[in-house]
C-alpha cells in the first residue's frame, strides 16, 4: 500500500482538523453578493432538532407517550451501576461548575483520571506510535508488493481481451451518446451565480433569502434552469451539496404556475426516497421552502411507519407533492380508493442508485409503470451512475447529465483517517479507546449489522458514554427519538447502519467513524458525507482490518491526497481497553438477556391488549375491507435478500460463509444425541449406497462404450454435436469406421418408424454383425 503520502496522526491534537469555520467568508462573499462556493454552515433545516415533541407528531406521537415508554438499555445500564448516563456536555457543565455530589465525583475522578492519563500516555505514545507508524508503513509496503502482483497480474489477463474492451467501451459509449442528450451547461460560462438570475418568482427568491440561501450551490446553478425547462435530469454532486434544493427549487417554482381552476387540483409532484428518515427531511425542506415564501402548495408524506389512515385521508385532499418511500406508495396505489399517479407531472428519485438496486427493482418498476410517460424525471445522487442498461426501464426523455465535479468524489473539506486493526479482536477495544480519548461527542458510528449496534451500545453504556442507536431493528418512534436526541446533543453517538448512511442532514457532525469498512465504495462514500457538509469541515475515520485493504486502496484512489491520513491509536491503551471489555463480558451478556426479558413481558402485555381490542372491536375489525399487497411476504423477503447482497457488496466468501455455517447448524437441530447418532448412520449407509451404485453405474458405462455402435446409429457425440452447430450432417459413418478401418455394408432399414423400427434393425444389425 502506498502510505507515502498519507500524514500520519499520532497524537490527539484535533485542533488542526475540526477548527470549523465559522463560514466568515461564505457569508462576506454573499453578503457582497459574490458567487461561492461554501454554503451557509449554520442553516439549519432541522425544524424539530429540538424540539421532539413536535416532530414525534408528526410521526402519530399519540402511540410513544411517557406513560407506556420501553424500558431502555440506558435504564437498564443506570439500575445496574447505579449511574445515570450522561451526555459529554452534561458531564463537562457539572465539572466546570464544581457540583460534587459523592456518586458524581466518583464518575468524574474516574474521567478526569483517565482523561489525564490520555494526556501523560500520549507524549510517550507519540514515539510508539512513530515507532508503530513506520512498522505498519514497513508491512503495507511488503503488502502493497503483493497486492502490485496481483494488480500486474490482473493487468496481464487483461491485456489479451484489451481490444475487446475497448470495443464494449466504444459501444457503450455510443449507446450513451444516443441515450442522453448533451449537457448545455457543462461549458457554459456564465451560469447563474444568483437566484435572481434563474428568474425565480419572488416568493420564492424570498423564501430562498429567508432560509439563508444566498447563492445557488454548483449543482443548483447547473441543475435548476434545465428542470425549469421540463428537462429529464440525471444529476449528480458531492454528498451536501444541495442536492435536495436543485429539485425542489424548480418544483415550487413550476407549481406556482399549475392550473388552480376547476379539476386543477391533483397530485403533481412524486418525490421517492429509500428511507424514511430521508422523506421526512426531504418534506421539511420543501415546506420550509413553501411556508416562508407563503406559497400555497400542500405536502403529504407516505412513509412506513405512521398512520396509513391518516395518510389515506390526507390523499383524498390531492395535495401537490407527494413524499414517499416505495413501499407504501404502492399499499396506497393499491389499497387506497381513486388514488392514482395519472396527474403526475413530475417524479423525483433521491438516491437514485440505491434505488436502482436490486431489492428496489419491482417495486420501482411498478411505480414508474403507473406514472404518465409524458412526465418530467430527475434523478439525484453524490453517487450516480449513467449505465444506460439500469436507467432505460425508468422511460427517461433524451435526459441530460449534470454531474458536477465528477472527478471528486468526497467534500473538500473532509479529512478521511484510517486506522490499522491487525487483528479482528481489537476492533472494538480501538473504537472504544477512539471514543474515550478522542472523540467525544458529535458523532455517527456506522456498523454492519444492527445486533452489532446494539451489542455496542450496551458497551457504551457500560463505559459511560452517551449513545443511541439508528437501524431497522428499531419501532419508528424508537428511530425518531434517538435520530432527534443525537441533534439536539442529549446523546454523544449514534450507533447506526446503513439505514443512516444516505441523505440526513444533521448539522454538526464532526466525526464519523466506521467501525468496518462497508462492502461497496459508494456506501463509504455516502457513510463519511454525513459530516462536512454545506462547506464545513469534518473528518471521518475508518477501521481497516487485512481483508478491507483492496476497498482501501479503491478509496484512497478515488480521494484527494491532502485528504489522507493514518490514525495510530496507542497500543498500550487499545490493550489495557481490551482487558477492559474482557472482564465485562459476563455484565453485557447479564444486560442483554435482562433487557430481552422486558421485551419479552412487553410482549406479553401487547398481545393481551390486542386480544382484548379484538374483542371489543370485533365487528368494526372484520368490516373493514382486505387490504391488498403489490407483494407476497415471500417475494418481499427475497427482494430484501437481494438488495441487501447487492447493498453490502459483501465478498463472495463472506456472502458464503454465514449459509454453509447455517446448513450446518440446523441439519441436527433439536434431536436428541441418539437420533442424531442414528441419523448419522443412516446418512453414511445412503451415502455408500449411492456410492457404489456409482461405481457400478461407472463401470457398466465403460463396458457399454467399449462395445461397438449400432450399425445403422450415427456416432452419438459428433451428430449432437454438428446439430448444435447447425450444420447439415454428413454421410452417416458406421461404428466400424472407427474401429476396424472396414465398411461394412449397408443395412436398409425403415426409418420412418424411427423408434420401433430403428430397434430392430439394430437387432437385425447386431445379429449380422455377429455372424
Ligand atoms: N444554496 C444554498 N446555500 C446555502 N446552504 C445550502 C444551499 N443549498 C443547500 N444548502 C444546505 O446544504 C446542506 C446540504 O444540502 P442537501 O442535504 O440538499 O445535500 P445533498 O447534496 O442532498 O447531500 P446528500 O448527497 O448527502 O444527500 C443543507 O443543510 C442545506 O441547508
Amino acid at each position: 500500500m502506498v502510505l507515502d503520502f498519507i500524514g500520519t496522526i499520532d497524537s490527539d491534537d484535533e485542533e488542526q482538523i475540526l477548527e470549523t469555520p465559522r463560514a466568515e467568508s461564505s457569508k462576506r462573499a454573499s453578503a457582497a453578493g459574490e458567487k461561492t462556493d461554501d454554503l451557509d454552515a449554520d442553516f439549519n433545516f432541522d425544524l424539530g432538532a429540538n424540539n421532539t415533541e413536535g416532530v414525534l407528531d408528526l410521526w402519530g406521537g399519540d402511540e410513544v407517550e411517557g406513560k407506556d415508554a420501553p424500558i431502555t438499555v440506558d435504564d437498564i445500564i443506570a439500575r445496574r451501576t447505579g449511574k445515570p448516563l450522561q451526555s459529554y456536555r452534561e458531564r463537562k457543565r457539572r465539572r466546570d461548575e464544581g457540583e460534587s455530589d459523592e456518586e458524581e465525583s466518583g464518575s468524574e475522578g474516574d474521567e478526569e483520571g483517565s482523561d489525564g492519563e490520555d494526556d501523560e500516555e500520549e507524549e510517550g505514545d507519540e514515539e510508539e506510535g512513530d515507532e508503530e507508524g513506520m512498522d505498519v508503513d514497513g508491512d503495507e509496503e511488503e503488502g502493497d508488493d503483493d497486492d502490485d502482483e496481483e494488480i500486474e497480474a490482473d493487468s496481464d489477463a487483461d491485456a489479451d481481451s484489451d481490444s475487446d474492451a475497448s470495443e464494449v467501451d466504444a459501444a457503450e459509449e455510443a449507446r450513451k451518446d444516443a441515450f442522453f442528450s448533451a449537457d448545455p451547461t457543462a461549458t457554459q460560462t456564465d451560469l447563474p451565480s444568483t437566484f435572481a438570475s434563474m428568474n425565480l418568482s419572488r416568493p420564492l427568491l424570498r423564501a430562498l433569502t429567508s432560509l439563508g440561501f444566498a447563492a445557488p450551490t454548483p449543482i443548483q446553478s447547473r441543475a435548476v434552469p434545465l428542470a425549469l425547462l421540463g428537462r429529464d435530469i440525471l444529476g449528480s454532486a458531492v454528498t451536501g451539496s444541495g442536492k435536495t434544493g436543485a429539485f425542489m427549487i424548480p418544483i415550487l417554482e413550476r407549481l406556482s404556475y399549475r392550473d388552480r381552476g376547476r379539476g386543477g387540483q391533483a397530485c403533481r409532484v412524486l418525490v421517492l426516497c429509500p428511507t424514511r428518515e430521508l422523506a421526512v427531511q426531504v418534506e421539511q425542506v420543501g415546506k420550509a421552502l413553501a411556508e416562508r415564501g407563503g406559497l400555497d402548495v400542500r405536502f403529504a408524506l407516505l412513509v412506513g411507519g405512521l398512520s396509513l389512515n391518516a395518510q389515506a385521508h390526507a390523499l383524498r385532499t390531492l395535495p401537490d407533492i407527494l413524499i414517499a418511500t416505495p413501499g407504501r406508495l404502492i399499499d396506497h396505489l393499491t389499497n387506497t380508493p381513486s388514488f392514482t399517479l395519472s396527474a403526475l407531472d413530475i417524479l423525483v428519485i433521491d438516491e437514485a442508485d440505491r434505488m436502482l438496486e436490486a431489492g428496489f427493482t419491482d417495486e420501482l418498476n411498478e411505480i414508474v409503470r403507473q406514472c404518465p410517460r409524458n412526465r418530467q424525471t430527475m434523478l439525484f445522487s453524490a453517487t450516480m451512475s449513467d449505465s444506460v442498461d439500469e436507467l432505460v426501464k425508468l422511460s427517461l426523455d433524451k435526459p441530460v447529465r449534470v454531474f458536477v465535479d465528477a472527478k471528486r468524489h468526497t467534500a473538500a473539506g473532509l479529512t478521511q483517517e484510517f486506522v490499522r486493526i491487525r487483528e479482528d479482536d481489537l476492533r472494538s477495544p480501538s473504537l472504544l479507546t477512539l471514543c474515550q480519548r478522542t472523540v467525544r461527542e458529535r458523532c455517527i458510528i456506522f456498523f454492519r449489522s444492527k445486533a452489532l449496534a446494539h451489542q455496542m451500545r450496551v458497551v457504551f453504556g457500560l463505559f459511560g458514554l452517551k449513545a443511541a442507536e439508528l437501524h431497522g431493528n428499531l419501532t419508528q418512534e424508537q428511530r425518531l427519538v434517538a435520530l432527534n436526541d443525537f441533534k439536539a446533543g442529549k446523546v454523544d453517538y449514534l450507533l447506526a447502519t446503513d439505514l443512516a448512511s444516505r441523505g440526513l442532514d444533521i448539522k454538526g457532525v464532526e466525526t464519523v467513524i466506521n467501525y468496518d469498512m462497508p462492502g461497496q465504495l459508494a456506501q463509504y462514500t455516502h457513510r463519511v458525507g454525513r459530516t462536512a457538509r454545506a462547506g464545513r469541515k469534518g473528518r471521518s475515520i475508518t477501521l481497516v482490518g487485512e481483508v478491507d485493504r483492496k476497498m482501501l486502496k479503491a478509496v484512497i484512489k478515488q480521494s484527494q491526497a491532502d485528504q489522507i491520513r493514518h490514525r495510530i491509536i496507542p497500543g498500550e491503551a487499545v490493550s489495557a481497553m481490551a482487558e477492559k471489555l474482557d472482564d465485562l463480558k459476563d455484565e453485557i451478556t447479564d444486560i442483554l438477556k435482562e433487557e430481552r426479558e422486558e421485551k419479552a413481558m412487553r410482549q406479553a402485555d401487547m398481545e393481551i391488549r390486542k386480544g382484548q381490542n379484538m374483542v371489543e372491536h370485533e365487528d368494526e375489525i372484520f368490516s373493514r375491507p382486505a387490504r391488498t399487497w403489490f407483494q407476497s411476504e415471500k417475494e418481499k423477503q427475497t427482494a430484501k435478500e437481494a438488495g441487501k447482497a447487492a447493498h453490502a457488496g459483501t465478498s463472495k466468501q463472506a456472502k458464503d460463509e454465514p449459509a454453509k455455517k447455517k446448513e450446518k447448524h440446523g441439519k441436527y437441530d433439536g434431536m436428541s444425541r441418539r437420533q442424531k447418532r442414528r441419523k448419522m448412520a443412516a446418512e453414511e449407509d445412503a451415502a455408500d449406497q449411492a456410492a457404489s451404485q456409482r461405481v457400478s453405474a461407472a463401470i457398466r458405462n465403460a463396458k457399454k462404450k467399449a462395445r461397438p455402435g449400432k450399425i445403422t446409429e450415427p456416432v452419438k457425440p459428433a451428430g449432437k454435436a454438428k446439430a448444435k452447430s447447425g450444420k447439415k450432417p454428413g454421410p452417416k459413418r458406421s461404428a466400424f469406421d472407427d474401429h476396424e478401418g472396414m465398411r461394412a455394408k449397408p443395412t436398409k432399414v425403415n426409418l420412418s418408424k424411427k423408434g420401433k423400427g430403428g430397434g430392430k434393425g439394430g437387432k437385425a444389425g447386431k445379429g449380422k454383425g455377429k455372424k
